[in-house]
């Protein structure tokens, strides 16, 4: 597990790297593992550049994610390949991203609850998947099936948009017997996306739904990342009700955001979603991204940064402390936590694909940080509360951007390195350029 940010070394992270003085009375510790689980829907991006007129088309929708038939998938492949439209193929699938950017980011163990093809052929699109995916994801536990994994034509309007059209192959036969229950309940977070409800009938959402079962059972923080707005607001009571049941850190985009809670306002929609969950991570483009959870009022730190005006008036003024779930809480404080683009945004950006899925795994990797530093340091001041993450939320803020950032700054939604080993201070980073 690396580092997740720069911090004074009081805490001793990594663990095995304690006080010179104080290891001569501790016996050497061998670091417990920790991991993360998450459930997709195994699928290839497929990217094109088109035009508005080639979208309406092919039915679809500008700006949504949507299911197409065999028939739509078949005509709209041909027409990308014999225009030579389609610019790149890569492993996709937002949970896939999220996972492999994590394990990156960590450089530690992911498990990825999925399909894949029984027989993979060189050069077929599973075959790109695996290929495509770090090494520290944990495709053991993959369910064979008979068929291909999904596509998804990710297509590139000329303003930046991205509109997704999904060939769904066997992509939803994800079946419940395929969660391993251990798997689940020793990990850090269960990750999931909406996208896995949307599965007509196919068995991958009672997957999905039991391993939320084992994950609440453990305690162990369900994370669920939206998707897309259009999908929220056929029936955001839907949602609200799941999120408030099932859900501790919620991440979605300013748009999901307003399906969710009906709030164009983005603090009131933070403040809303508070209501049916721990922690939220909302990205919000262009003007940065936004965090809102709970601490307890004995454990609140004061920020030092400049007080923020909004809708919510200083809004940030506790931004320092650590994002506690409201259960963890005596008297739980409502935090938020905003941030700008990492040096206003790279200057030229390649692809914004996956880059509110990098700000999640940036979220992701200073929780298993967190959960890794307790069981290997329990009586540590640093849980003598309940910390649902490592880091401050305006850390954690600033790590989250500098991932999206460099997503951004390159062609793929995966990262196909972690961040620069020798950039242990973001402000340096920040202020060099
Ligand atoms: N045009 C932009 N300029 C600068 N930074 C951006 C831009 N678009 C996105 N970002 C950065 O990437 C993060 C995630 O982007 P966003 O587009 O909100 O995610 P999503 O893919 O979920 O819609 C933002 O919080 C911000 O830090
Ligand atoms: N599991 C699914 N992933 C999907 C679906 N539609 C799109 N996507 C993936 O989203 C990312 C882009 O994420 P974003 O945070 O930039 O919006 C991309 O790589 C697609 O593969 C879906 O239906 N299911």
């Amino acid at each position: 597990m690396k580092f997740p940010g720069q911090r004074k070394s009081k805490h001793y992270f990594p663990v095995e790297a304690r006080d010179p003085l104080t290891n001569e009375l501790n016996p050497v510790i061998r670091p417990k593992n920790v991991h993360i689980t998450g459930i997709d829907q195994t699928l290839v991006d497929i990217e094109a550049k088109v035009d508005d007129e080639f979208i309406a088309r092919h039915g679809l929708r500008k700006g949504n994610s949507m299911l197409i038939d065999d028939a739509t998938a078949h005509a709209l492949y041909d027409e990308l390949k014999s225009a030579q439209l389609v610019s790149n193929e890569f492993a996709g699938g937002t949970i896939g991203n999220t996972l492999h950017n994590y394990s990156t980011l960590a450089d530690d163990r992911s498990v990825l609850f999925g399909v894949m093809s029984r027989n993979i052929l060189i050069g077929s699109y599973a075959y790109r998947y695996l290929c495509n995916t770090s090494s520290r994801v944990d495709l053991d536990h993959l369910e064979p099936v008979e068929g291909p994994i999904g596509r998804c034509f990710t297509l590139i309007s000329e303003c930046g948009e991205r509109t997704f059209a999904i060939s769904k192959g066997a992509m939803d036969k994800l079946t419940p017997e395929y969660i391993d229950q251990k798997l689940v309940q020793r990990g850090a977070a269960l990750v999931l996306t909406a996208y896995l409800m949307r599965a007509g009938g196919d068995p991958i959402t009672d997957a999905a739904m039991r391993a939320i079962e084992y994950a609440k059972a453990a305690n162990v923080p369900v994370v669920l990342t939206l998707g897309t707005r259009f999908l929220i607001e056929e029936d955001p009571e839907y949602w609200q009700k799941f999120i408030a049941e099932h859900v501790t850190v919620l991440a979605m985009n300013e748009e999901e955001a307003e399906a969710l809670t009906g709030d164009a306002d983005i603090l009131s929609a933070c403040d809303k979603a508070l209501e049916w969950c721990d922690l939220v991570l909302l990205t919000a483009g262009a003007s940065g991204l936004y965090m809102a959870g709970y601490t307890d009022e004995e454990v609140k730190r004061e920020t030092s940064h400049t007080l923020l005006p909004g809708s919510i008036p200083e809004f940030n003024r506790f931004e320092f402390s650590r994002p506690m779930t409201k259960s963890d809480c005596d008297k739980p404080l409502k935090v938020f936590s905003h941030i700008a683009p990492f040096m206003g945004g790279p200057e030229k950006i390649s692809n914004t694909n996956g880059a509110g899925d990098g700000a999640l795994s940036a979220l992701l990797h200073d929780m298993a940080a967190n959960h890794y530093h307790k069981i290997n340091l329990p009586t540590s001041s640093k849980h003598s509360y309940q910390g649902l993450c490592y880091s401050s939320f305006a850390q954690i803020c600033k790590y989250a951007n500098r991932v999206s950032y460099e997503v951004l700054a390159q062609h793929s939604p995966r990262l196909s390195r972690g961040l620069p080993e020798r950039e242990d201070s973001l402000e340096e980073a920040y202020w060099e350029r």
